[in-house]
């Protein structure tokens, strides 16, 4: 259970990020929702607010790429709910147009939220501790020639969250650092006539299904720079990611 825990989830105005809001909540956590789009992020906390009482939901609408807006995410979960135990910085975008854009959301956004989150939730700034959870993809860490953008900020974000995790401003802060992995998830990202072809061969995992491996990350308190990799048939933490002083360590000088 999550009773007592307070949970910011970005993008969660639908899709993936709404599913795991419905678990937390479901689980005892108090969630603050916040999304880009308003209509959306309104729709769901009216839902959300029905099912699960006003004192458990607050709404923050935000733009992870507006570093203000971020602040404001942060500031107003503390306000509305004394702390922040849990980050799912999970707001991404899928095949753009824009290339750029989709690193500014995508790979800087979860750099942005991670920096101001641990702000709030570091033990020597007389926070809880706890856990943010950055989502990747499987698309980053596999060559993926169908979109290198896409792939190109997911590596990014799975490079960042791991070395970040070892930082001196991490190591000792009382916050763990994950990165999520999943292959395709049932939301309307995949709708792309382009991915029809892997989605046949490798399958879709239910978001419902997604939402319970993020619960099993949110209650191990041991798995600090580890990162998830979520198929539609298993998952498990890849951990055949060689560290820097590994590297150094098992290279022989000729
Ligand atoms: N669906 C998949 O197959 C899949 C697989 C692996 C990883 N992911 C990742 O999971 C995350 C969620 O994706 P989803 O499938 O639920 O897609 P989705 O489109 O249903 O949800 C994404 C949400 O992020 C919000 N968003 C977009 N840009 C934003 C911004 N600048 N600031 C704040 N919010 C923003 C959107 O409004 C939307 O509500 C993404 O990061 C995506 O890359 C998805
Ligand atoms: C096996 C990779 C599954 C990645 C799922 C993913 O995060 C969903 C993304 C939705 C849109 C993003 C655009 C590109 C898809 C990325 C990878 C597809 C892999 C196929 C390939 O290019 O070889």
């Amino acid at each position: 259970m999550l009773t007592g825990k307070v949970a910011v989830i970005t993008g969660s105005g639908q899709g993936i990020g709404k599913t795991c809001a419905e678990t937390f909540l479901n689980n005892g956590a108090k969630v603050c929702l916040s999304d880009v789009v308003v209509d959306r992020l309104q729709a769901t906390y009216e839902e959300f607010k029905l099912q699960y009482g006003a004192e458990n939901v607050h709404q923050i609408p935000c733009d992870v790429t507006d570093k203000t807006q971020v602040e404001d995410l942060f500031k107003g979960t503390v306000d509305t709910f004394g702390a922040i135990d849990i980050v799912f910085n999970n707001a991404g975008v899928g095949i753009h147009e824009d290339w750029e854009s989709v690193i500014q959301i995508n790979q800087i956004g979860v750099i942005r939220c991670t920096y101001l989150a641990l702000e709030y939730m570091k033990k020597s700034s007389k926070g809880p501790g706890g856990i943010i959870i950055n989502m990747a993809s499987f698309a980053g860490l596999c060559s993926s020639p169908l979109d290198p953008i896409y792939a190109s900020s997911k590596f990014g974000v799975v490079g960042f969250t791991l070395s970040h995790a070892l930082h001196a401003d991490v190591v000792d802060s009382g916050v763990r650092m994950v990165a999520l992995c999943p292959t395709f998830v049932d939301t309307t990202m995949i709708d792309d006539d382009n991915m029809k072809y892997f989605i046949e061969k490798i399958g879709v995992i239910k978001k419902e299904k997604l939402a319970e491996v993020v619960l099993e990350m949110v209650k191990d308190e041991t798995n600090n720079g580890k990162c998830m990799v979520v198929t539609a048939q298993f998952h498990y933490y890849k951990d055949d990611f060689p560290k820097v002083e590994d590297v150094f360590l098992s290279t022989k000088q000729s």
